[in-house]
Protein backbone atom coordinates (compact mmCIF):
# COMPACT_ATOMS: atom_id res chain seq x y z
CA UNK A 1 0.00 0.00 0.00
CA UNK A 2 1.12 3.70 -0.87
CA UNK A 3 1.55 5.26 2.91
CA UNK A 4 -0.24 8.44 2.13
CA UNK A 5 -3.94 6.64 1.88
CA UNK A 6 -5.50 5.20 5.11
CA UNK A 7 -6.46 1.97 2.67
CA UNK A 8 -5.95 0.39 -0.28
CA UNK A 9 -9.76 0.10 -1.12
CA UNK A 10 -13.16 1.98 0.52
CA UNK A 11 -16.38 0.06 -0.04
CA UNK A 12 -19.53 2.14 0.10
CA UNK A 13 -22.49 -0.45 0.93
CA UNK A 14 -21.94 -3.91 2.49
CA UNK A 15 -24.34 -5.18 0.28
CA UNK A 16 -24.03 -8.71 -1.34
CA UNK A 17 -21.74 -6.85 -3.76
CA UNK A 18 -19.81 -4.88 -1.51
CA UNK A 19 -19.67 -8.03 0.37
CA UNK A 20 -17.96 -9.73 -2.22
CA UNK A 21 -15.45 -7.36 -3.18
CA UNK A 22 -14.49 -6.73 0.07
CA UNK A 23 -13.32 -10.45 0.52
CA UNK A 24 -11.75 -10.45 -3.05
CA UNK A 25 -10.06 -7.11 -1.87
CA UNK A 26 -8.42 -9.25 0.88
CA UNK A 27 -7.33 -12.05 -0.68
CA UNK A 28 -5.67 -9.54 -3.15
CA UNK A 29 -3.60 -8.53 -0.15
CA UNK A 30 -4.83 -4.70 0.12
CA UNK A 31 -6.80 -3.17 3.44
CA UNK A 32 -9.91 -2.63 2.96
CA UNK A 33 -12.68 -0.76 4.65
CA UNK A 34 -16.36 -1.50 4.02
CA UNK A 35 -19.21 1.36 5.10
CA UNK A 36 -22.79 0.98 5.69
CA UNK A 37 -25.17 3.12 7.29
CA UNK A 38 -27.96 0.70 7.66
CA UNK A 39 -27.99 -3.14 8.14
CA UNK A 40 -25.20 -5.64 7.15
CA UNK A 41 -25.91 -7.62 3.90
CA UNK A 42 -28.07 -5.27 2.36
CA UNK A 43 -31.60 -5.92 0.28
CA UNK A 44 -30.79 -9.10 -0.22
CA UNK A 45 -29.51 -10.48 3.03
CA UNK A 46 -32.40 -8.73 4.82
CA UNK A 47 -35.19 -7.60 3.08
CA UNK A 48 -34.83 -9.84 -0.31
CA UNK A 49 -33.03 -12.92 -1.62
CA UNK A 50 -32.68 -14.38 1.44
CA UNK A 51 -36.03 -13.88 3.72
CA UNK A 52 -38.28 -14.61 -0.22
CA UNK A 53 -36.58 -18.10 -0.41
CA UNK A 54 -37.61 -19.06 3.22
CA UNK A 55 -40.86 -17.85 2.34
CA UNK A 56 -40.93 -19.79 -0.82
CA UNK A 57 -39.05 -22.79 0.68
CA UNK A 58 -41.96 -23.22 3.92
CA UNK A 59 -45.03 -22.10 1.55
CA UNK A 60 -43.72 -24.35 -0.91
CA UNK A 61 -43.96 -27.27 0.87
CA UNK A 62 -47.30 -26.68 2.60
CA UNK A 63 -48.02 -26.55 -1.48
CA UNK A 64 -46.76 -29.80 -1.64
CA UNK A 65 -47.60 -31.62 1.12
CA UNK A 66 -51.90 -30.23 0.10
CA UNK A 67 -50.79 -31.55 -3.34
CA UNK A 68 -53.49 -34.73 -2.84
CA UNK A 69 -53.45 -35.44 -6.63
CA UNK A 70 -49.63 -35.61 -6.85
CA UNK A 71 -48.98 -37.23 -3.30
CA UNK A 72 -51.77 -39.87 -4.27
CA UNK A 73 -49.81 -40.50 -7.73
CA UNK A 74 -46.70 -41.61 -5.55
CA UNK A 75 -48.93 -43.83 -3.02
CA UNK A 76 -49.12 -41.55 -0.25
CA UNK A 77 -52.08 -40.19 1.57
CA UNK A 78 -52.03 -37.35 4.20
CA UNK A 79 -54.58 -36.13 6.56
CA UNK A 80 -55.15 -32.67 7.15
CA UNK A 81 -52.06 -29.88 6.29
CA UNK A 82 -51.64 -26.83 8.83
CA UNK A 83 -49.60 -24.45 9.50
CA UNK A 84 -48.36 -21.24 11.49
CA UNK A 85 -48.15 -18.28 9.79
CA UNK A 86 -46.02 -16.79 12.70
CA UNK A 87 -43.90 -19.25 12.29
CA UNK A 88 -43.20 -19.52 8.85
CA UNK A 89 -42.72 -15.38 8.80
CA UNK A 90 -39.87 -16.34 12.13
CA UNK A 91 -38.58 -18.80 10.18
CA UNK A 92 -37.41 -16.42 6.78
CA UNK A 93 -36.41 -13.71 10.26
CA UNK A 94 -34.15 -16.81 12.22
CA UNK A 95 -32.47 -17.13 8.53
CA UNK A 96 -31.71 -13.51 8.17
CA UNK A 97 -30.40 -13.10 11.46
CA UNK A 98 -27.70 -16.31 10.68
CA UNK A 99 -26.54 -15.08 7.29
CA UNK A 100 -26.11 -11.32 8.57
CA UNK A 101 -23.78 -12.70 11.30
CA UNK A 102 -21.97 -15.49 8.82
CA UNK A 103 -21.33 -11.93 5.93
CA UNK A 104 -19.93 -9.67 9.16
CA UNK A 105 -18.24 -12.21 10.91
CA UNK A 106 -16.38 -13.44 7.34
CA UNK A 107 -15.69 -9.60 7.19
CA UNK A 108 -14.30 -9.04 10.65
CA UNK A 109 -12.62 -12.72 10.35
CA UNK A 110 -10.59 -11.34 7.70
CA UNK A 111 -10.27 -8.15 9.01
CA UNK A 112 -11.88 -5.95 6.79
CA UNK A 113 -12.57 -2.86 8.80
CA UNK A 114 -16.58 -1.65 9.12
CA UNK A 115 -17.15 1.72 9.31
CA UNK A 116 -20.94 2.23 10.47
CA UNK A 117 -22.68 5.64 8.94
CA UNK A 118 -23.42 7.54 5.53
CA UNK A 119 -20.71 7.25 2.99
CA UNK A 120 -20.26 10.39 0.77
CA UNK A 121 -17.41 10.77 -1.46
CA UNK A 122 -15.63 13.73 -1.51
CA UNK A 123 -13.27 13.31 -4.01
CA UNK A 124 -11.94 10.59 -6.17
CA UNK A 125 -10.30 9.20 -3.72
CA UNK A 126 -11.75 10.72 -0.08
CA UNK A 127 -14.99 9.85 1.30
CA UNK A 128 -16.48 11.39 4.04
CA UNK A 129 -18.32 9.29 6.63
CA UNK A 130 -21.16 10.76 8.58
CA UNK A 131 -22.64 8.69 12.17
CA UNK A 132 -24.12 9.69 15.32
CA UNK A 133 -20.83 9.42 16.66
CA UNK A 134 -19.39 12.29 14.66
CA UNK A 135 -18.01 12.73 11.55
CA UNK A 136 -14.62 11.17 9.70
CA UNK A 137 -12.75 11.69 6.83
CA UNK A 138 -11.21 8.79 5.01
CA UNK A 139 -8.66 8.46 2.23
CA UNK A 140 -7.84 5.35 -0.42
CA UNK A 141 -6.23 4.55 -3.27
CA UNK A 142 -9.19 3.04 -4.63
CA UNK A 143 -13.42 3.57 -4.11
CA UNK A 144 -16.09 1.16 -4.86
CA UNK A 145 -19.63 2.80 -4.98
CA UNK A 146 -22.25 -0.29 -3.98
CA UNK A 147 -25.60 1.36 -2.68
CA UNK A 148 -27.82 -0.81 -3.91
CA UNK A 149 -31.54 -0.02 -5.00
CA UNK A 150 -35.01 0.66 -3.41
CA UNK A 151 -38.30 -0.39 -4.17
CA UNK A 152 -40.26 1.80 -7.10
CA UNK A 153 -43.26 3.08 -6.16
CA UNK A 154 -45.69 4.59 -9.08
CA UNK A 155 -47.24 8.11 -8.95
CA UNK A 156 -50.64 7.39 -7.89
CA UNK A 157 -50.07 4.41 -5.48
CA UNK A 158 -49.76 5.03 -1.65
CA UNK A 159 -48.29 3.15 0.62
CA UNK A 160 -49.42 2.15 4.09
CA UNK A 161 -46.61 -0.61 4.68
CA UNK A 162 -50.05 -2.72 5.91
CA UNK A 163 -52.51 -2.86 3.31
CA UNK A 164 -50.51 -1.35 0.60
CA UNK A 165 -46.80 -2.23 0.45
CA UNK A 166 -43.85 -3.15 -1.35
CA UNK A 167 -41.42 -6.12 -0.83
CA UNK A 168 -40.04 -4.52 2.26
CA UNK A 169 -43.33 -5.09 4.59
CA UNK A 170 -43.99 -8.41 2.36
CA UNK A 171 -41.21 -10.14 3.55
CA UNK A 172 -42.27 -9.92 6.87
CA UNK A 173 -45.66 -12.25 6.21
CA UNK A 174 -46.84 -10.09 9.50
CA UNK A 175 -50.36 -11.49 7.82
CA UNK A 176 -52.41 -13.29 5.16
CA UNK A 177 -55.26 -11.48 3.47
CA UNK A 178 -57.73 -13.39 1.96
CA UNK A 179 -57.41 -11.47 -1.51
CA UNK A 180 -54.25 -9.51 -2.52
CA UNK A 181 -53.61 -7.91 -6.11
CA UNK A 182 -49.91 -7.77 -7.02
CA UNK A 183 -48.86 -4.93 -9.22
CA UNK A 184 -46.11 -6.12 -11.28
CA UNK A 185 -45.58 -9.42 -12.65
CA UNK A 186 -41.56 -9.52 -12.38
CA UNK A 187 -39.66 -11.42 -10.33
CA UNK A 188 -41.13 -10.29 -6.93
CA UNK A 189 -44.61 -10.38 -8.24
CA UNK A 190 -44.16 -14.22 -9.27
CA UNK A 191 -42.29 -15.29 -6.39
CA UNK A 192 -45.03 -13.57 -4.40
CA UNK A 193 -47.58 -15.11 -5.78
CA UNK A 194 -46.54 -18.55 -5.10
CA UNK A 195 -46.19 -17.98 -1.65
CA UNK A 196 -49.32 -15.99 -1.24
CA UNK A 197 -51.46 -18.86 -3.62
CA UNK A 198 -49.94 -21.68 -1.16
CA UNK A 199 -50.70 -20.38 1.74
CA UNK A 200 -54.53 -19.81 0.72
CA UNK A 201 -54.66 -16.40 -0.38
CA UNK A 202 -55.92 -15.25 -3.92
CA UNK A 203 -54.17 -13.65 -6.01
CA UNK A 204 -55.32 -10.72 -8.52
CA UNK A 205 -51.68 -9.95 -10.71
CA UNK A 206 -52.17 -6.62 -12.57
CA UNK A 207 -49.44 -5.77 -15.20
CA UNK A 208 -49.49 -2.83 -17.34
CA UNK A 209 -47.25 -4.61 -20.30
CA UNK A 210 -49.57 -6.71 -22.64
CA UNK A 211 -48.03 -10.05 -21.80
CA UNK A 212 -47.42 -11.45 -18.29
CA UNK A 213 -43.75 -11.95 -17.47
CA UNK A 214 -42.45 -9.89 -20.17
CA UNK A 215 -38.58 -10.51 -19.90
CA UNK A 216 -38.96 -14.49 -19.92
CA UNK A 217 -38.41 -16.01 -23.56
CA UNK A 218 -42.06 -17.00 -24.51
CA UNK A 219 -41.83 -20.07 -24.69
CA UNK A 220 -40.95 -20.49 -20.62
CA UNK A 221 -43.79 -17.53 -20.30
CA UNK A 222 -46.32 -19.59 -21.68
CA UNK A 223 -45.51 -22.86 -20.15
CA UNK A 224 -44.98 -20.48 -16.73
CA UNK A 225 -48.41 -19.81 -17.21
CA UNK A 226 -49.77 -23.06 -17.75
CA UNK A 227 -48.14 -24.33 -14.46
CA UNK A 228 -47.98 -21.33 -11.88
CA UNK A 229 -51.08 -19.11 -12.91
CA UNK A 230 -53.91 -21.07 -14.55
CA UNK A 231 -54.17 -23.68 -12.08
CA UNK A 232 -54.23 -21.73 -9.16
CA UNK A 233 -55.95 -19.05 -7.29
CA UNK A 234 -54.82 -16.26 -9.50
CA UNK A 235 -56.93 -13.95 -11.58
CA UNK A 236 -54.80 -11.75 -14.18
CA UNK A 237 -55.23 -8.91 -15.92
CA UNK A 238 -52.87 -7.97 -18.58
CA UNK A 239 -52.13 -4.15 -20.30
CA UNK A 240 -53.79 -2.61 -17.29
CA UNK A 241 -51.77 0.02 -15.26
CA UNK A 242 -52.26 0.15 -11.68
CA UNK A 243 -53.08 4.26 -11.94
CA UNK A 244 -54.46 4.66 -8.56
CA UNK A 245 -54.41 2.36 -5.29
CA UNK A 246 -55.88 3.89 -1.87
CA UNK A 247 -55.12 1.99 1.14
CA UNK A 248 -57.65 0.84 3.71
CA UNK A 249 -60.42 -1.63 4.01
CA UNK A 250 -60.90 -2.18 0.92
CA UNK A 251 -57.98 -1.56 -0.50
CA UNK A 252 -59.39 0.41 -4.03
CA UNK A 253 -57.56 -0.04 -7.10
CA UNK A 254 -58.29 2.07 -10.45
CA UNK A 255 -56.85 0.19 -13.19
CA UNK A 256 -56.37 1.68 -16.73
CA UNK A 257 -56.14 1.03 -20.15
CA UNK A 258 -52.54 1.59 -20.64
CA UNK A 259 -53.08 2.87 -24.01
CA UNK A 260 -55.86 5.47 -23.45
CA UNK A 261 -54.72 5.82 -19.45
CA UNK A 262 -58.24 6.02 -18.86
CA UNK A 263 -59.61 4.20 -15.73
CA UNK A 264 -61.63 0.89 -17.07
CA UNK A 265 -62.21 -1.41 -13.70
CA UNK A 266 -62.07 -0.48 -9.92
CA UNK A 267 -61.00 -3.46 -7.91
CA UNK A 268 -61.42 -3.85 -4.19
CA UNK A 269 -58.95 -6.40 -2.50
CA UNK A 270 -57.72 -7.23 0.99
CA UNK A 271 -54.15 -5.88 0.27
CA UNK A 272 -52.14 -5.00 -2.34
CA UNK A 273 -48.28 -5.92 -3.25
CA UNK A 274 -46.54 -3.46 -5.29
CA UNK A 275 -44.18 -5.16 -7.10
CA UNK A 276 -43.32 -2.36 -10.00
CA UNK A 277 -39.57 -2.81 -10.00
CA UNK A 278 -36.63 -0.89 -7.83
CA UNK A 279 -34.52 2.29 -8.28
CA UNK A 280 -30.97 3.20 -7.72
CA UNK A 281 -30.00 4.39 -4.05
CA UNK A 282 -27.79 6.89 -5.59
CA UNK A 283 -29.14 9.63 -4.15
CA UNK A 284 -26.56 12.07 -1.62
CA UNK A 285 -23.72 10.34 -2.96
CA UNK A 286 -21.68 12.67 -3.62
CA UNK A 287 -21.21 12.21 -7.18
CA UNK A 288 -21.19 15.76 -7.95
CA UNK A 289 -17.84 16.31 -6.16
CA UNK A 290 -16.36 13.25 -8.77
CA UNK A 291 -18.85 15.26 -11.51
CA UNK A 292 -20.58 12.11 -12.21
CA UNK A 293 -24.37 12.36 -13.41
CA UNK A 294 -26.22 10.05 -12.99
CA UNK A 295 -28.54 8.54 -16.00
CA UNK A 296 -32.13 9.61 -16.38
CA UNK A 297 -33.76 6.46 -13.90
CA UNK A 298 -30.31 7.22 -11.52
CA UNK A 299 -28.34 4.49 -12.23
CA UNK A 300 -24.11 5.37 -12.34
CA UNK A 301 -22.58 4.98 -15.69
CA UNK A 302 -20.14 2.28 -15.82
CA UNK A 303 -17.98 0.84 -18.30
CA UNK A 304 -17.61 -2.99 -18.20
CA UNK A 305 -14.71 -3.01 -16.18
CA UNK A 306 -17.31 -1.19 -13.67
CA UNK A 307 -15.47 2.20 -13.62
CA UNK A 308 -17.29 4.93 -13.24
CA UNK A 309 -17.54 7.50 -16.31
CA UNK A 310 -18.07 11.01 -16.67
CA UNK A 311 -19.34 12.13 -19.51
CA UNK A 312 -17.76 9.03 -21.35
CA UNK A 313 -14.56 9.17 -19.62
CA UNK A 314 -13.21 6.74 -16.94
CA UNK A 315 -13.35 8.93 -13.06
CA UNK A 316 -9.67 7.59 -12.22
CA UNK A 317 -10.22 5.42 -8.85
CA UNK A 318 -13.77 5.28 -8.75
CA UNK A 319 -15.77 2.09 -9.57
CA UNK A 320 -19.58 1.32 -8.97
CA UNK A 321 -21.11 -1.95 -8.94
CA UNK A 322 -24.35 -3.94 -7.77
CA UNK A 323 -28.17 -2.29 -8.11
CA UNK A 324 -26.81 1.01 -8.32
CA UNK A 325 -25.79 0.57 -12.40
CA UNK A 326 -28.75 -0.66 -13.15
CA UNK A 327 -26.72 -3.72 -15.27
CA UNK A 328 -28.15 -6.95 -13.97
CA UNK A 329 -30.02 -6.55 -10.33
CA UNK A 330 -29.00 -9.41 -8.70
CA UNK A 331 -27.40 -10.24 -5.91
CA UNK A 332 -24.60 -13.15 -7.59
CA UNK A 333 -24.47 -10.36 -10.63
CA UNK A 334 -23.24 -7.24 -7.84
CA UNK A 335 -20.54 -9.39 -6.21
CA UNK A 336 -19.14 -10.68 -9.68
CA UNK A 337 -18.88 -7.00 -10.29
CA UNK A 338 -17.05 -6.50 -7.45
CA UNK A 339 -14.74 -9.32 -8.03
CA UNK A 340 -14.31 -7.83 -11.27
CA UNK A 341 -13.17 -4.26 -10.00
CA UNK A 342 -10.67 -5.43 -7.27
CA UNK A 343 -8.98 -8.13 -10.33
CA UNK A 344 -8.69 -4.66 -12.66
CA UNK A 345 -7.46 -2.95 -9.25
CA UNK A 346 -4.89 -5.23 -9.20
CA UNK A 347 -3.56 -5.02 -12.63
CA UNK A 348 -5.45 -8.10 -13.53
CA UNK A 349 -8.05 -6.70 -16.51
CA UNK A 350 -11.09 -8.31 -16.59
CA UNK A 351 -14.68 -7.36 -18.03
CA UNK A 352 -17.88 -8.41 -16.84
CA UNK A 353 -19.84 -11.27 -19.53
CA UNK A 354 -23.17 -10.48 -18.81
CA UNK A 355 -24.34 -12.99 -21.19
CA UNK A 356 -22.99 -15.46 -18.70
CA UNK A 357 -24.49 -14.62 -16.09
CA UNK A 358 -27.60 -16.72 -15.08
CA UNK A 359 -30.82 -15.79 -13.47
CA UNK A 360 -33.35 -17.36 -11.73
CA UNK A 361 -37.13 -17.32 -9.95
CA UNK A 362 -37.46 -19.76 -7.19
CA UNK A 363 -41.37 -20.58 -7.89
CA UNK A 364 -42.71 -23.85 -7.79
CA UNK A 365 -41.54 -25.03 -10.16
CA UNK A 366 -38.39 -22.85 -10.60
CA UNK A 367 -37.84 -20.88 -13.70
CA UNK A 368 -34.55 -20.22 -15.19
CA UNK A 369 -32.03 -18.68 -17.45
CA UNK A 370 -28.96 -17.32 -18.98
CA UNK A 371 -28.32 -14.99 -22.15
CA UNK A 372 -30.61 -14.47 -24.55
CA UNK A 373 -34.19 -15.10 -25.32
CA UNK A 374 -35.09 -16.29 -28.93
CA UNK A 375 -36.47 -12.62 -29.71
CA UNK A 376 -33.65 -11.19 -28.42
CA UNK A 377 -31.24 -13.78 -30.80
CA UNK A 378 -33.21 -13.29 -33.72
CA UNK A 379 -32.29 -9.91 -33.44
CA UNK A 380 -28.94 -9.88 -32.74
CA UNK A 381 -28.54 -12.67 -35.92
CA UNK A 382 -30.20 -10.39 -38.01
CA UNK A 383 -27.76 -7.26 -37.37
CA UNK A 384 -24.56 -9.46 -36.88
CA UNK A 385 -25.53 -11.61 -39.97
CA UNK A 386 -25.64 -15.19 -38.83
CA UNK A 387 -28.28 -17.61 -38.53
CA UNK A 388 -29.87 -19.23 -35.15
CA UNK A 389 -31.26 -22.92 -33.75
CA UNK A 390 -33.21 -23.97 -31.19
CA UNK A 391 -33.84 -26.97 -29.85
CA UNK A 392 -36.15 -28.38 -27.00
CA UNK A 393 -36.29 -31.21 -24.25
CA UNK A 394 -38.91 -31.67 -21.88
CA UNK A 395 -38.88 -32.81 -18.44
CA UNK A 396 -42.06 -35.87 -19.37
CA UNK A 397 -39.14 -37.46 -21.39
CA UNK A 398 -36.71 -37.78 -18.36
CA UNK A 399 -36.66 -40.92 -15.80
CA UNK A 400 -35.99 -38.57 -12.78
CA UNK A 401 -38.93 -36.47 -13.39
CA UNK A 402 -41.41 -39.16 -13.89
CA UNK A 403 -39.89 -40.96 -10.44
CA UNK A 404 -40.19 -37.87 -8.85
CA UNK A 405 -43.74 -37.30 -10.68
CA UNK A 406 -42.77 -33.96 -11.78
CA UNK A 407 -42.62 -33.88 -15.61
CA UNK A 408 -44.06 -30.74 -16.43
CA UNK A 409 -41.01 -28.87 -18.12
CA UNK A 410 -38.90 -27.27 -20.25
CA UNK A 411 -35.46 -26.97 -21.44
CA UNK A 412 -34.51 -24.51 -24.14
CA UNK A 413 -31.36 -23.47 -25.83
CA UNK A 414 -30.39 -20.75 -28.77
CA UNK A 415 -27.64 -21.10 -30.26
CA UNK A 416 -25.55 -20.34 -33.31
CA UNK A 417 -26.29 -22.56 -36.88
CA UNK A 418 -22.56 -21.80 -37.93
CA UNK A 419 -20.43 -22.38 -34.96
CA UNK A 420 -22.51 -24.12 -31.93
CA UNK A 421 -21.92 -21.11 -29.40
CA UNK A 422 -24.87 -20.88 -26.96
CA UNK A 423 -26.76 -17.65 -27.01
CA UNK A 424 -29.00 -18.29 -24.53
CA UNK A 425 -30.79 -20.93 -22.45
CA UNK A 426 -33.89 -20.98 -20.79
CA UNK A 427 -35.71 -23.66 -18.10
CA UNK A 428 -38.89 -23.89 -16.12
CA UNK A 429 -39.16 -26.84 -14.14
CA UNK A 430 -37.56 -29.53 -11.00
CA UNK A 431 -34.88 -27.59 -9.82
CA UNK A 432 -34.56 -25.09 -12.91
CA UNK A 433 -32.68 -22.68 -10.75
CA UNK A 434 -29.44 -25.32 -10.38
CA UNK A 435 -29.82 -27.15 -13.66
CA UNK A 436 -29.02 -23.54 -15.40
CA UNK A 437 -25.13 -23.52 -14.42
CA UNK A 438 -24.16 -26.38 -16.90
CA UNK A 439 -25.21 -23.68 -19.53
CA UNK A 440 -23.94 -20.47 -18.01
CA UNK A 441 -20.89 -22.25 -17.36
CA UNK A 442 -20.65 -23.52 -20.94
CA UNK A 443 -21.53 -19.78 -21.46
CA UNK A 444 -18.67 -18.57 -20.01
CA UNK A 445 -16.31 -21.03 -21.35
CA UNK A 446 -17.20 -20.46 -25.06
CA UNK A 447 -17.76 -24.02 -25.01
CA UNK A 448 -20.05 -25.02 -28.14
CA UNK A 449 -22.84 -27.42 -28.36
CA UNK A 450 -20.71 -29.77 -30.49
CA UNK A 451 -18.30 -30.48 -27.55
CA UNK A 452 -20.74 -30.37 -24.93
CA UNK A 453 -22.94 -32.95 -26.36
CA UNK A 454 -19.98 -35.27 -25.05
CA UNK A 455 -20.24 -34.94 -21.67
CA UNK A 456 -21.46 -37.67 -19.32
CA UNK A 457 -24.05 -36.96 -17.13
CA UNK A 458 -25.60 -39.37 -14.14
CA UNK A 459 -28.62 -41.26 -15.26
CA UNK A 460 -31.09 -40.72 -13.54
CA UNK A 461 -30.97 -37.41 -12.85
CA UNK A 462 -32.60 -34.29 -14.11
CA UNK A 463 -29.72 -32.99 -15.89
CA UNK A 464 -30.36 -35.30 -17.82
CA UNK A 465 -32.79 -32.87 -19.65
CA UNK A 466 -29.84 -30.60 -20.09
CA UNK A 467 -27.75 -33.47 -21.59
CA UNK A 468 -30.74 -34.14 -24.45
CA UNK A 469 -30.69 -30.54 -25.12
CA UNK A 470 -27.06 -30.55 -25.74
CA UNK A 471 -27.36 -33.85 -27.49
CA UNK A 472 -29.93 -32.40 -29.97
CA UNK A 473 -28.54 -29.46 -30.54
CA UNK A 474 -25.03 -31.20 -32.08
CA UNK A 475 -26.89 -32.92 -34.39
CA UNK A 476 -26.23 -31.48 -37.58
CA UNK A 477 -22.60 -30.61 -36.02
CA UNK A 478 -19.56 -32.88 -37.36
CA UNK A 479 -18.56 -34.49 -34.32
C1 LIG B 1 -37.81 -9.43 -2.56
C2 LIG B 1 -36.50 -9.55 -3.30
C3 LIG B 1 -36.02 -10.81 -3.63
C4 LIG B 1 -34.81 -10.93 -4.30
N1 LIG B 1 -34.37 -12.19 -4.62
C5 LIG B 1 -33.21 -12.33 -5.29
C6 LIG B 1 -32.71 -13.62 -5.59
O1 LIG B 1 -33.31 -14.65 -5.26
N2 LIG B 1 -31.53 -13.72 -6.25
C7 LIG B 1 -30.83 -12.62 -6.64
O2 LIG B 1 -29.77 -12.76 -7.24
N3 LIG B 1 -31.28 -11.37 -6.36
C8 LIG B 1 -32.44 -11.21 -5.69
N4 LIG B 1 -32.88 -9.96 -5.38
C9 LIG B 1 -32.08 -8.79 -5.82
C10 LIG B 1 -30.89 -8.58 -4.86
O3 LIG B 1 -31.39 -8.41 -3.55
C11 LIG B 1 -30.09 -7.35 -5.29
O4 LIG B 1 -29.71 -7.49 -6.63
C12 LIG B 1 -28.85 -7.22 -4.43
O5 LIG B 1 -29.19 -7.05 -3.09
C13 LIG B 1 -27.99 -6.03 -4.89
O6 LIG B 1 -26.87 -5.94 -4.09
P1 LIG B 1 -26.07 -4.57 -3.91
O7 LIG B 1 -24.86 -4.93 -3.10
O8 LIG B 1 -25.89 -3.91 -5.20
O9 LIG B 1 -27.04 -3.61 -3.08
P2 LIG B 1 -27.87 -3.77 -1.73
O10 LIG B 1 -28.06 -5.17 -1.34
O11 LIG B 1 -29.07 -2.93 -1.89
O12 LIG B 1 -26.90 -3.13 -0.63
C14 LIG B 1 -26.54 -1.79 -0.63
C15 LIG B 1 -26.16 -1.39 0.78
O13 LIG B 1 -25.57 -0.10 0.74
C16 LIG B 1 -26.00 0.65 1.87
N5 LIG B 1 -25.83 2.06 1.52
C17 LIG B 1 -26.43 2.76 0.52
N6 LIG B 1 -25.94 4.01 0.46
C18 LIG B 1 -25.02 4.10 1.45
C19 LIG B 1 -24.17 5.15 1.88
N7 LIG B 1 -24.15 6.33 1.26
N8 LIG B 1 -23.36 4.93 2.94
C20 LIG B 1 -23.35 3.71 3.56
N9 LIG B 1 -24.12 2.68 3.18
C21 LIG B 1 -24.94 2.87 2.13
C22 LIG B 1 -27.44 0.22 2.07
O14 LIG B 1 -27.85 0.45 3.39
C23 LIG B 1 -27.35 -1.28 1.73
O15 LIG B 1 -27.11 -2.04 2.88
C24 LIG B 1 -34.07 -9.78 -4.68
C25 LIG B 1 -34.54 -8.51 -4.33
C26 LIG B 1 -35.75 -8.39 -3.65
C27 LIG B 1 -36.23 -7.04 -3.28
N1 LIG C 1 -35.16 -14.47 -7.98
C1 LIG C 1 -34.54 -13.31 -8.24
O1 LIG C 1 -33.44 -13.25 -8.75
C2 LIG C 1 -35.22 -12.04 -7.86
C3 LIG C 1 -36.34 -12.05 -7.05
C4 LIG C 1 -36.94 -10.84 -6.72
C5 LIG C 1 -36.40 -9.65 -7.20
N2 LIG C 1 -35.31 -9.68 -7.98
C6 LIG C 1 -34.76 -8.41 -8.52
O2 LIG C 1 -35.51 -7.33 -8.02
C7 LIG C 1 -35.82 -6.43 -9.08
C8 LIG C 1 -37.20 -5.88 -8.89
O3 LIG C 1 -38.19 -6.90 -9.10
P1 LIG C 1 -39.67 -6.54 -9.54
O4 LIG C 1 -40.43 -7.80 -9.73
O5 LIG C 1 -40.20 -5.49 -8.62
O6 LIG C 1 -39.43 -5.76 -10.89
P2 LIG C 1 -39.49 -6.17 -12.44
O7 LIG C 1 -38.90 -5.03 -13.16
O8 LIG C 1 -38.95 -7.55 -12.65
O9 LIG C 1 -41.06 -6.24 -12.77
C9 LIG C 1 -41.91 -5.15 -12.58
C10 LIG C 1 -43.15 -5.31 -13.44
O10 LIG C 1 -44.11 -4.35 -13.02
C11 LIG C 1 -44.80 -3.85 -14.15
N3 LIG C 1 -45.38 -2.53 -13.79
C12 LIG C 1 -44.69 -1.40 -13.46
N4 LIG C 1 -45.55 -0.39 -13.14
C13 LIG C 1 -46.80 -0.90 -13.24
C14 LIG C 1 -48.11 -0.37 -13.00
N5 LIG C 1 -48.32 0.89 -12.59
N6 LIG C 1 -49.18 -1.17 -13.23
C15 LIG C 1 -49.02 -2.45 -13.62
N7 LIG C 1 -47.79 -3.01 -13.86
C16 LIG C 1 -46.70 -2.25 -13.65
C17 LIG C 1 -43.74 -3.81 -15.23
O11 LIG C 1 -44.30 -3.81 -16.51
C18 LIG C 1 -42.91 -5.07 -14.92
O12 LIG C 1 -43.34 -6.20 -15.66
C19 LIG C 1 -35.69 -7.21 -10.36
O13 LIG C 1 -35.03 -6.41 -11.31
C20 LIG C 1 -34.89 -8.42 -10.02
O14 LIG C 1 -33.63 -8.34 -10.62
C21 LIG C 1 -34.72 -10.85 -8.32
Amino acid sequence: MTQQFDYDLVIIGAGVGGHGAALHAVDCGLKTAIIEAADMGGTCVNRGCIPSKALLAASGRVRELRDQHHLQSLGIQLGQVNFDRGQIAAHADNLVDTIRGNLTNSLTRLKVEIIHGWGKVIGNQKVVVKSDAGEQTITSRDIIIASGSVPWVPPGIEIDGRTVFTSDDAIRLSWLPDWVAIIGSGYIGLEFSDVYTALGSEVTIIEALDTLMPTFDPDIAKIAKRVLIDPRDIDTHAGRLAKKVTPGSPVVIELADVKTKEVVEVLEVDACLVATGRIPATDNLGLEAISVDTDRRGFIPVNDRMQVLSQGEVVPHVYAIGDATGKMMLAHAASAQGIVVVENICERPRDVNYRSIPAAAFTHPEISFVGLTEPQAKELAKTEGFKINTVRSYFKANSKALAESEADGLAKLIYREDTGEILGGHIIGLHAADLIHEVSNAVAQGQPVQSLSHLVHTHPTISEVIDEAFKRAATGFAH
